[in-house]
């Protein structure tokens, strides 16, 4: 962190040059046309430097950049001190200004290959040998419910971080799960969901896990709390909760005054940040559903891109180079959004968690330093599994007055390659014709000579599609927990040097944290009308006609 504006960077106010004076002759059909070997030039194979197998394309070609931009917007990561800062980030400096913590996800999956010297680091592997034995005794059959039955059903009961990573991950990797062993994620404060969920279980073989970094997340111990009436309600003696709760988190005297036995808390500590939680005792959910030695899988093909950020030249180095592109659309073009746009049925919870691990890292509008940024940081990130969204909001991708940068991702092959493979074929037809179509478009001249003569000038017109839409497109051999660890861990290290350009904390979340406070004291004003104080007419107003039909 240099202190300084992002827009006081003598690479910042060029890239502004830049972009006034080339805007309209960045055109990708021209581009492509005056670079035969464009694709040559601008795209990266990446093989692992260690650990399981991994490699992928990343094409980033059809984007409105030229080499000489690319310079400046490298110049740029320069400027920030990006090197120096992510050094400082592995070294364990406490790069988390505001809780004045460091921020250690990778040391989850370092695996004793670097030193760091922060309270903790040293327990990893006793925690990971943890979630290993007691992974394998559940799975195994070995650990056995308080009628001698073995775990069939496991839930996890957690929000945010301790949900959505879980969530995404047994989802992306469930050709890899037992079967014989179900799992639900409960997250939401709203009744229904705990409820509905328990309809599925029976108190004698299902294995509640509480994950919650604090222990003092209102929507997990509420939802925990009905989860062990629940449970007690068959089970009668307390004593039995030892068999069937489990903790996750770094508050040993919430979880153990929560009547969870200690050596059923699997510990992780305040360097790890709930969105970039997965890697730690959160992922136990993972390790169950997919095993341990594949969870492990996951860790190590996140390390490896982890050495690749660390050690690869900037202009190679994955991460940089999709931060660097984000931020000439957000900052120099005005784009609002970014899409993750995965072509693969297994990633579609991929968007759903980069929401929070991107907006919750990088919506933040004070640099570090307390100065109010005069630029766009983090973008709103969406998006869906294709082929559906081709069917839902392509149309505006495509046409529509937005500039929607995307991200387009896909495996090689299928786990799944019925009939075939023709699936897998069709799918991927329409992964390689998107972003063509979005980068190339369609001219008028060529709609006319389409439709030929004697038209409507309105038809012709409608049927035009401006192309010059960017995107990068990402295809790996197949989706292996290892491939899906370093694609995670690649976009964690893209938001930390967007982070570091703009100047902001990408791990703190001080916004969040209003909302939680505001709520509860609401909470204690929902009794009676006359309870009701301190609100604008509109809040009272809502509140008070709730409280009409107030249930108890
Ligand atoms: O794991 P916890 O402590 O229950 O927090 C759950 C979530 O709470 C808040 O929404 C934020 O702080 C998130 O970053 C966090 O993931």
């Amino acid at each position: 962190m240099s202190g300084k504006l992002a827009s006081e960077y003598a690479a910042w106010k060029k890239l502004e040059e830049i972009h006034a004076s080339e805007q309209s002759r960045l055109v990708l059909r021209e581009l492509f046309a005056q670079d035969p070997a464009r694709f040559a030039h601008f795209s990266t194979e990446y093989t692992s430097p260690s650990g399981p197998d991994v490699t992928f394309l990343l094409d980033y070609s059809k984007n409105l950049v030229t080499q000489p931009i690319l310079d400046t917007l490298l110049a740029l990561v320069r400027e920030a001190d990006v090197e120096r800062v992510r050094d400082s980030m592995f070294a364990g400096e406490h790069i988390n200004t505001s809780e004045d913590r460091a921020v250690l996800h990778v040391a989850l999956r370092n695996f004793g290959d670097f030193k760091i010297a922060e309270a903790g680091t040293d327990d990893v592997s006793a925690v990971l040998e943890h979630m290993k034995v007691f992974s394998n005794a559940v799975r195994s059959g070995a650990w056995k419910g308080y009628t001698g039955k073995s775990i069939d059903t496991i839930v996890n009961i957690g929000i945010g971080g301790s949900d959505l990573g879980p969530v995404m991950v047994t989802e992306a990797l469930k050709h890899y799960s037992k079967r014989d062993l179900t799992a639900h994620f409960v997250s939401n404060i709203d009744g229904t969901h705990i409820a509905e969920t328990l309809k599925l279980c029976n108190p004698e073989s299902t294995l509640f896990i509480i994950a919650s970094k604090t222990f003092t997340t209102q929507e997990t111990i509420t939802n925990a709390e009905s989860a062990r009436d629940w449970f007690l309600a068959s089970a009668a003696d307390k004593a039995h909760v030892a068999k069937h709760f489990v903790a996750l988190s770094t508050n040993t005297a919430a979880v153990t005054s929560f009547g969870i036995a200690k050596e059923n808390m699997f510990q992780f500590w305040d360097w790890v940040g709930g969105r970039y939680s997965l890697w730690s005792a959160i992922g136990l959910s993972i390790a169950l559903v997919i095993g341990y030695d594949n969870f492990e899988e996951l860790l190590k093909g996140a390390h490896g891109m982890d050495q690749h950020f660390l050690k690869t030249p900037l202009e190679k180095n994955l991460p940089v180079i999709l931060a660097i592109l984000g931020i000439w659309y957000n900052d120099f073009y005005g784009a609002q959004t970014h899409a993750l746009l995965p072509y693969d049925q297994y990633l579609h919870k991929f968007a759903d968690y980069f929401q929070q691990g991107d907006m919750e890292s990088n919506g933040k509008t004070v640099t570090k330093g307390g100065q109010r940024v005069n630029y766009q940081t983090g973008p709103i990130l969406w998006g869906a599994a294709g082929t559906n969204g081709q069917h839902s909001f392509y149309q505006l991708v495509h046409q529509g007055t937005k500039l929607i940068p995307a991200d387009f991702l896909a495996p090689a092959t299928t786990h799944n390659p019925i009939a075939n493979s023709k699936h897998h074929r069709i799918l991927l037809s329409n992964f390689f014709a998107q972003p063509e179509a979005l980068a190339f478009g369609k001219t008028e001249e060529e709609v006319r000579k389409e439709l030929g003569p004697g038209q409507s000038e309105a038809l012709y017109k409608s049927k035009v599609f401006e192309g010059n839409k960017p995107s990068n497109s990402l295809i790996f051999p197949k989706l292996t927990p290892a491939t899906l660890g370093a694609l995670i861990a690649m976009y964690e290290h893209k938001i930390f040097v967007q982070g570091v350009v703009w100047g902001i904390n990408s791990f703190d979340q001080m916004g969040v944290e209003l909302g939680k406070v505001l709520a509860k004291n609401i909470l204690a004003q929902l009794g009676t009308p006359e309870d009701v104080k301190g609100h604008d007419s509109s809040t009272t107003g809502l509140i008070h006609y709730y409280q009409k039909y107030r249930q108890e």
